[in-house]
This record gives structure tokens, sequence and C-alpha cells, in this order.
């Protein structure tokens, strides 16, 4: 052994693992255009599959003739809802409990809904090839606002469910009504709420947007009839969970059908469900016995794939007079458009929006959502936010700032007096969460000392007076947020799609040689799990990250998971990898022991391999240990180093921070200038400090565009606004404010390496500072709640309503 020459440090160094600001190993094929997307993957003979899609929002079909389609040169099928009814194959069940058509069936229910599947030779031809079909409607009234989705006069949407009384999560109170979903003591709630001394209550609209991946949602099928073998490439976040799907809506065994994921140029929640493109390309593949592949373009993924939120949140807060907070209530009219789609865990139908009562100590609370159908696409999961937790924070943050307004108090205290302590941890949140671990106090206090707070406070007092005194146009917003994330779904007891449990595993092979093989049931779309999943391996194995091989995504090969979302690959797979390493250590000591001669219990694990106990130069690394497992034979020990964990987390994980944000407006021209924006983030232990940088850079940058412009609207009828990168504001370099990080550490108690997740928890918690910071500057003229997209434009219209412009 020559390894005792290099220091402890030299040898831990060498392993690159937790904790190290290891290099993105993908970035070495991604940086040279050597990624392998499925628009990557060509087959022998592959057809091209594209859409003809609805011009109008609600319209009944009267006509529908393919034939001057079907008749160009080159198109090899045309598919309607007719050809997919004697399969039953014109709805498919959707994650929520509720079906959706895949092609539009008498009826279209919002703009640019599938209506027919063309494939044809190549895209250019089924793109012509969608000009010819002819389609005659009758107008129906559209169905806009949700406030009036369950008016007496409403109009009909949903005509296949008419007459269902029963929805997926109980009793529907109308045809347009979805679920009504309640939680927290009612009684209780309002009874605080009766005698409180100060109540306040506002409308929160947390709008309608878009996850707008840079890469589009696209499959490519290819069914070969011989072997009836169905192999599925695609955008998928959860490939196992498409796997079960297509088992189950195509009758094909789940052994004869290989799913696919390969690299994925973001996902954002977008890939999460199943869409109509998949079935019809895997249909046109059954029946013709060709590849199709289906690719979505821009104004397709922002129109038709899911949106986030739409979510009108009657947010209401009740406290002493000194301002200790007595309870909450909130109310939720939810937005679903025209199927419910949404992509929760089943027993979730407003996902997690119960962890609203956010980082505060609430003895009472109650919790509301009625969903409902409008014409407009459907979806509602995506976004950077685990199951509705981005809402969930806006409307108590924005609750809190207004709240702490109208008590006169500054918002830092007041959130400062109503936290969670740190010894109140495990917590139990008045609406059902444990809380799992969290040191508020520290983290606001270390944020408030980096942004130097009252320093601000002070500035922007000097800055209102001079404005007041006309010597500025010019005002100024300090933006707070401080948020309580709830992310790895999830524990078997309480979270399951589609009745599958929210396992998520880990299968690692170590070679004769040394190096290794791990393999997930989680998918990255550029996450860097690749990178980090060797990082917690090369600390477990005491073997280099840079001799760990990480595959995700082929359903033959990976061990079964949840996929990718939720920020649940580090909370579920992270812990499965760390578990199933463990197991392999465990045999591995075995044979340590064996060869050096000693019982077991006598060897100590030493950062690459296992040594005697107290004689550290009497040796064997891993590198010895795999060798032995390959070639000697020990007695009562099976060859071979090999392990495999599926992972059923205890609870989630509560990763928490404090946002600050600093910004100036222009009242004139409602221009807005971020002067700073500071971001402290707790997510337990750090697998790789420079991968979490990027994470949040990448988050802060979402949810600058979602506050401050972009959205997905529609017109009176139902004409979709913003489905083009003209109308959807997706900020650039230009536009993005410079971002300073900062963290502290409080480790998951219950995790095996105390990870926990944090890769949407910037935008959970960047959303409301920015909102925080755009009313905290109008608030000294009377202002309460200024909704978002905080554009120049709607900054401008808040100005001209408070009469600034006069
Ligand atoms: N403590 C810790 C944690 C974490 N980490 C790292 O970081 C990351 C992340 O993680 P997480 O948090 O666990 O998460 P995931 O699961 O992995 O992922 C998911 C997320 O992720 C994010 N991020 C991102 N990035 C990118 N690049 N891309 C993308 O797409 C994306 N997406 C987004 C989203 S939206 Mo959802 O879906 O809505 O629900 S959800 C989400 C990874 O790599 C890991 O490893 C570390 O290091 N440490
Ligand atoms: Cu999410």
């Amino acid at each position: 052994m020559n390894d005792m020459a290099v220091t402890r440090e030299q040898r831990e160094e060498k392993l690159q693992g937790m904790g190290c600001k290891r290099k993105r190993v993908e970035d070495i094929r991604f940086t040279q255009g050597r990624g392998n997307y499925v628009d990557d993957i060509k087959l022998p003979g592959m057809l091209f599959g594209d859409f003809y899609r609805s011009p109008f929002a609600h319209a009944r079909i009267k006509k529908l003739d393919i034939s001057k389609a079907k008749a160009l040169p080159g198109v090899r099928a045309v598919l309607t809802a007719a050809d997919l009814k004697p399969l039953n194959l014109h709805y498919m069940p959707t994650l929520a409990g509720d079906v959706q058509a895949v092609l539009a069936d008498e009826k279209v229910l919002f703009q640019n809904q599938e209506v027919v599947f063309i494939v044809a030779d190549d895209r250019y031809i089924a793109a012509d090839a969608v000009e010819l079909i002819e389609a005659e409607y009758e107008e129906l009234p559209v169905l806009v606002d949700p406030w009036v989705s369950m008016a007496p006069d409403a109009p009909l949407l949903r005509e296949d469910i008419k007459d269902k009384t029963e929805g997926a999560h109980g009793p529907r109170k109308h045809y347009n009504h979805i679920f009504d979903w309640q939680i927290g003591d009612k009684a209780e709630t309002d009874a605080v709420f009766a005698s409180a001394p100060v109540t306040t209550k506002e409308v929160f609209y947390y709008h309608r947007t878009h996850p707008s991946p840079l890469e589009t949602c696209q499959a490519l099928a290819s069914m070969d009839k011989i072997k009836g073998e169905l192999t599925l490439y695609g955008t998928f976040q959860a490939p196992h969970v498409i796997r079960t799907v297509v088992s189950l809506i195509s009758g094909l065994p789940e052994h004869k059908i290989h799913v696919i994921a390969p690299d994925i140029g973001g996902g954002f929640g977008n890939k999460v469900g199943a869409y109509a493109g998949y079935v019809c390309a895997v249909v046109a593949s059954i029946v013709l016995g060709k590849p199709v592949k289906w690719v979505e373009d821009r104004m397709e993924n922002l129109s038709t794939t899911s949106f986030a939120r739409d979510y009108h949140m009657t947010t209401e807060l009740a406290s002493t007079e000194d301002g200790r907070l007595l309870g909450m209530r909130c109310h939720v009219l939810a937005d679903h458009g025209a199927f419910d789609a949404c992509a929760d865990p089943s027993k979730w139908p407003a996902g997690f929006m119960n962890i609203c009562t956010g980082s505060y100590d609430i003895p009472v609370a109650h919790l509301a959502v009625d969903g409902v159908y409008t014409n407009k696409a459907s979806g509602g999961v995506a976004y950077r936010c685990s199951f509705r937790v981005t809402e969930a924070v806006y409307a108590i943050e924005r609750a809190i700032e207004v709240h702490a307004q109208k008590l006169g108090m500054d918002s830092v205290d007041f959130r400062m007096k109503n936290f969670i302590r740190r010894e109140q941890f495990p917590y139990k949140a008045a609406l059902g969460w444990e809380y799992d671990s969290g040191d508020y106090h520290l983290a606001m206090e270390k944020a408030i000392a980096a942004v130097d707070y009252r320093g601000l406070r002070a500035e922007q007092a000097a800055k209102r007076e001079a404005f007041k005194r006309g010597e500025t146009r010019e005002v100024m917003g300090i933006g707070v947020s401080f948020f309580t994330e709830i992310v790895g779904a999830g524990p078997s007891k309480n979270c399951d799609i589609l009745g599958i449990a929210m396992f998520d595993s880990c299968e690692i092979r170590i070679h004769p040689t040394g190096s290794v093989i791990a393999r997930m049931g989680t998918k990255s779309q550029g996450q860097g799990h690749e990178t980090t999943y060797a990082q917690i391996l090369a600390t477990e194995l005491g073997i280099p990250a840079d001799d760990i091989t990480i595959e995700e995504g082929n359903t033959d090969t990976a061990p079964y998971g949840l996929g990718t979302y939720g920020s649940r690959s580090t909370p579920t797979a992270g812990a499965a990898t760390a578990v199933a390493a463990r197991k392999v250590r465990a045999k591995a000591q075995m044979i340590a022991a064996h060869l050096l001669e000693v019982h077991h219990d006598d060897v100590e694990w030493d950062i690459d391999g296992f040594a005697v106990k107290g004689l550290p130069e009497k040796r064997k690394s891993m590198k010895e240990i795999a060798w032995a497992a390959y070639n000697t034979g020990i007695p009562n020990l099976e060859p071979g180093l090999e392990a495999v964990n599926y992972y059923d987390p205890p609870n989630l994980t509560y990763p928490f921070g404090a946002y600050f944000c600093v910004m100036d407006i222009n009242v004139d021209t409602g221009e807005f200038k971020i002067r700073r924006f500071y971001a402290l983030d707790d997510c337990g232990t750090r697998i790789n400090p420079m991968i979490i940088e990027g994470q949040v850079h990448g988050g802060l940058t979402e949810a600058f565009a979602v506050a401050m412009g972009q959205e997905i609207r529609y017109d009176k009828s139902g004409n979709v606004l913003g489905a083009s990168f003209m109308d959807f504001f997706v900020p650039t370099a230009v536009e993005t404010p410079h971002w300073e990080t900062d963290y502290t550490v409080t480790p998951s108690p219950h995790h095996p390496i105390g990870a926990k997740g944090v890769g949407e928890s910037p935008h959970v918690g960047g959303v409301p500072c920015f909102s925080n910071a755009v009313n905290d500057a109008f608030a000294f003229l009377g202002a309460t709640h200024i909704d978002m997209p905080h554009d120049y434009w709607r900054n401008w219209q808040a100005a001209e309503n408070l009469g600034l412009h006069k």
C-alpha cells in the first residue's frame, strides 16, 4: 500500500465527495454540442407527426374534412377522435383523476386544443397537411373568468362528465366544479377571527404563467411489431411513470415497453405529465409499424402543455395588537382550465398548499380550495414549485406584509416575533405538516446583517421624504421574504401517483477494478445529477467520483422510481444512494476483515477503505476490496459487490431561506431598477456548493421573470395572449439582476446525509420577495396590494391609480 504516503486530506480531496465544488461532468458534452436530445435521435424510416388545433376556445365541431390532407403526397395517416374511439383512446386519464381529450371529440374546450394528428414523411409535409384540414365550428359562449365558473347560467364546458356529481376528490357543486378541498379546523379558526383584535383580508392573484423550457416537449415512438415491443423516447421527467401509464392505456405488457428519456433541455415541471402528442405518436407507430416523432413548437408549448399557477387566494390573518399571530384563513379559487391535469400526488388536489402557514407559529388555520373548469389549457403543477408551494408562500408572505402595514410594525420585526423557534422543531403546523428542522432566527439575523436592513430602511425614509418634497420621481422598495419549502414527495403514507407510492431508488454495481456504475429512478433535466450523486457515492464508498458513472432515464436498466420534480431527487433518490452505498460498505467490511485476517468488528472505515482498529497502516482500500470481491472465494459470502435500495422517506424535508430585494421604481415611466438581491438558503447538508449556487441563480431568474413580467393571459374570447416569446417575457442577461447568495446549514434529522432539496427554493422565495419590493415601494402612498406581474405598464398604472400623475 503506497497510499499511506499521502495525507488524509489528500486522500479525501481525491474523492471529490460531498461538499466539494466539483465541476459538472455533464457539461463537457453540453458545452461541445454533444448532448443527445430526443430531436437528435433519428431512426430508419422515421415519420413525423403534427397537430391541427382548434382556433376557438369553446365550440362545437360541425364538420371535419380530412380528405385533402390525406391526399397530400407524403402523408401516411390522419387520425381524429373517431379513429381513437374504437380503441378507447380518445380520452386519457390525467394524474389528477380526471380524463383529458387526446383529440377533441365533437367539441373543443380551449384554443389550440388538439383536433387532428397528421403523420407524414417529414415535418414540412405534416405541417402543410395541417393547412388542408377543413373544419366548421359553431361557437359557444366562452368561460374565461373562474369567478363565474359556478354561476347558475355559466356555460357547460365538460359535457362528457356533466352528470357526474362525484369527482376524484369528493362531491362536485356545479357542472364546472372539480373539487372542494378543505383542511384545518374551521370552527376554531372562525372563532379566533370573530374575536381577534386585528384582522386583515386581501385577495392575492398568482397569475397564470408557463415553465417554457428551452427544449419543448417531444416524443419518438417505435413499435417493433415482430417482437411486440414498443420503445418510447421522450422528454420525460418521470420515465417509469410514463411506462406504467403507456402500459395501462395501450394494454401492452410493461416489460415490452422501453421508455428512454435521453438528455433533457430543461423541464421545470413542464415534462411531468402525459400529453396528447405522446399518445398520438404511440398510436401512430403501432398502426403504421414505423417510428413516429412528435416535436412541439414554441407556441404549442406555451399554449397547450402544462401551465403554472392561476390561483386566486383570499388570505386572512388575525393577530393581537402587539403583533402576535392568532390564526390564518385562506380560500383558493383554482382555475384548472378545461381538464384537471394537475400533476400532484393523488391525495393532494391542491398540492401542498397547506404549507401556507409558512414559517410562523400560527395556532389555528383553515384552508379551502375550490377547483373549477374554464376554457383554457390544462395543467397546473409546474414551474419550479413543489406542488403549489410557490402559491402558498406567496399568499403568506404577502399577507404578512399587508398585516404588518396595518399594525404599523416593521415587517421583519413582525416575522421575527412569530417565527417558529429553533427549540420547537420538529414542529407540527396547524395544517398538518411536521417541519423537520430549522433555525429561522439565525438565518434572518444573518440576512439582516448582510444587507444592513436597518440602514436600508433609513435610506428609504429619507427618499420618501424627498419624494414628498417633489425632489425625486423614484420610489424605493425593500422586498423581504422568508420561506419554508416542503420537498421530497414523499412518504408512502401520504404520497402516491396512480397508486404507486412515491419512493425512489438507487442501484450500485462495483466492477472488479473498483470503478462504479450507479442508476437511479430520477431523471436530471439539467440539475447535474451525474455530478452530484457521484459525490454522495464518493464519500460513502471511498471511491473517487471520477470513477463513478451515474445513469438515469432508461427504464430497462434503472430501478423503478417516480422521477424528478418537486425537488424530490435529493430527499428521496439521494437518500437511496447513501443507503445503498452503506449496504455495499457493509459487505466490503466483511471482505476487508477476511483479507486482513481479523474479525469484522475489528476493522473500521477510514476515508477510502477499512483499517484494523488502532493499526491504521494495516488497511485495505476499496479498490483492493472490489478486486477481492470477484477473485477471492470468501467462505459464506457470495461473490460480487452491488446493492440496491428503494427509499421510502419517513417525512418530507423543509428547506428555508431569507431573501431581500432593493428596488427603485420611476412613477412616471413605471420602469424598475433592481439594485440588490440577496438570497440566503438553508438546504441542510450541501452536496455541491457550486451546483447549489447555480440552482439558486436559475430559480431566482425564473422568479424575477414571473414576478416582473411573464404571463399567459386570455382575452374575453379565450384567445391566448402570450403564446410566443414576442409576448412572453423571458429575461436575458441584460435584464437579469446580480444575485448575492449566502447560506446556513441545518441538516435534516431524518435524511441519511442530512440533505434537503434546493432546486425550487429560490423560485418559491424569490417571487414574493420581488412582489413585496414593488408593494413596499408604493405602500407609503396608501397602496395595500398590487397584483403581479409588475411590469413597467402595471407599475405605471399603480402610480396612476394612486393619483401620482396629476
Ligand atoms: N442539499 C443539496 C440539495 C441539492 N443539491 C443539488 O442541487 C440539484 C437540485 O436538487 P433538488 O433540489 O433535489 O432537485 P431535483 O429533484 O434534482 O430537481 C428538481 C428541481 O430542479 C430545478 N432546477 C433545474 N435546473 C435545471 N438546470 N433544469 C431544470 O429543468 C430544473 N428544474 C427545476 C425544478 S422545477 Mo419542478 O419540475 O416544477 O416540480 S422541481 C425542480 C441537484 O443537482 C442536487 O444534487 C445539492 O448539491 N445539495
Ligand atoms: Cu412544482
